[in-house]
């Protein structure tokens, strides 16, 4: 279904709202008994409302030990001689998984206070080495209450998925096209230049992301997403070669989007 933007002043304003809304869920998953499942991009999309959430979590005192954070995707190598592949090192800038454990679970954390935060043991993410297990491993957990998503600017990847992932891809290695990697130059700064971006990557699937969210919000804002916004706003169903727009086909789907990006993806395109 085509998805009616929800449009913020800027990303500050819309990491303010959307962290608000999942602090209501986590508290309200605590007074029943459940636990909190969080789908969560690395990256800049997010990153105002992780901030947000934290501030969120401290002001109502929120006890985390029910909150489960799914890690979308993180870069991978590759070993030649056994043409196997496992994750980056975590401690490298630009990994996801250093991204998630500083930005997410350890801010969390701090605002939660001693003994309150994510449990070491509910950070997930995907490996290389058994991309199966990660897709059993959410559905044994029921699912994803609610899978933050975020787009690719030049190529609309979602998660690490590329142009042309069918529909019901679970979780799995891709090997980056450069369209991808050349966005994730400005998502990390830490990279001096295309060679230094990772070449493969261990991704959730666009089927994974679809049939496992109960809800998603796609989040986009500044004006390097605004192609990004136009075709977001003007898909119906999934277009595999704007793989984020699976975000329509998903469960009560949100797209939240500030003023510059939808302004400029408004504004007609003059020709030389
Ligand atoms: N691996 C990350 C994804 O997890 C992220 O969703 C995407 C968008 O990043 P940004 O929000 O910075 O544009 O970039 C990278 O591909």
């Amino acid at each position: 279904m085509r998805v009616v933007p929800t449009v913020f002043r800027d990303s500050e304003a819309l990491g303010c709202v959307l962290a608000a809304e999942i602090a209501d869920e986590i508290d309200g998953a605590a007074r029943d008994g459940r636990r909190y499942v969080l789908g969560c991009p690395g990256g800049r999309s997010a990153h105002s409302t992780y901030r947000a959430l934290a501030d969120e979590v401290a002001a109502r005192g929120l006890d985390l030990g029910h909150v489960v954070i799914v890690m979308m995707d993180e870069y991978v190598d590759r070993d030649e001689a056994t043409a196997g592949y496992r994750r980056i090192d975590p401690e490298l800038l630009h990994s996801c998984v250093r991204f998630g454990r500083r930005e997410i679970v350890r801010r969390l954390g701090a605002a939660a206070g001693p003994g309150r935060g994510v449990k070491a043991e509910h950070f997930l993410v995907p490996d290389p080495a058994e991309p199966d297990a990660y897709d059993e491993r959410i559905a044994a957990l029921g699912g994803i209450d609610l899978f933050l998503l975020a787009s690719g600017a030049g190529d609309g990847h979602i998660a690490f998925n590329p142009a042309g992932t069918a529909p019901d891809a679970r979780t799995h290695v891709v090997a980056l096209p450069e369209q991808t990697r050349k966005d994730n130059l400005a998502t990390f700064p830490s990279f001096r230049g295309l060679d230094e971006v990772p070449r493969y990557g261990v991704t959730v699937g666009i089927g994974t992301i679809r049939e496992r969210s109960k809800r998603v919000v796609m989040v986009a804002h500044g004006a390097d997403k605004a192609r990004a916004v136009g075709r977001l706003t003007g898909a119906e169903h999934y277009e595999p070669d704007w793989p984020a727009t699976i975000f329509t086909d998903c469960a009560r789907p949100r797209l939240y989007v500030d003023e510059v990006a939808l302004k400029v993806a408004a504004a007609p395109t003059t020709s030389a």
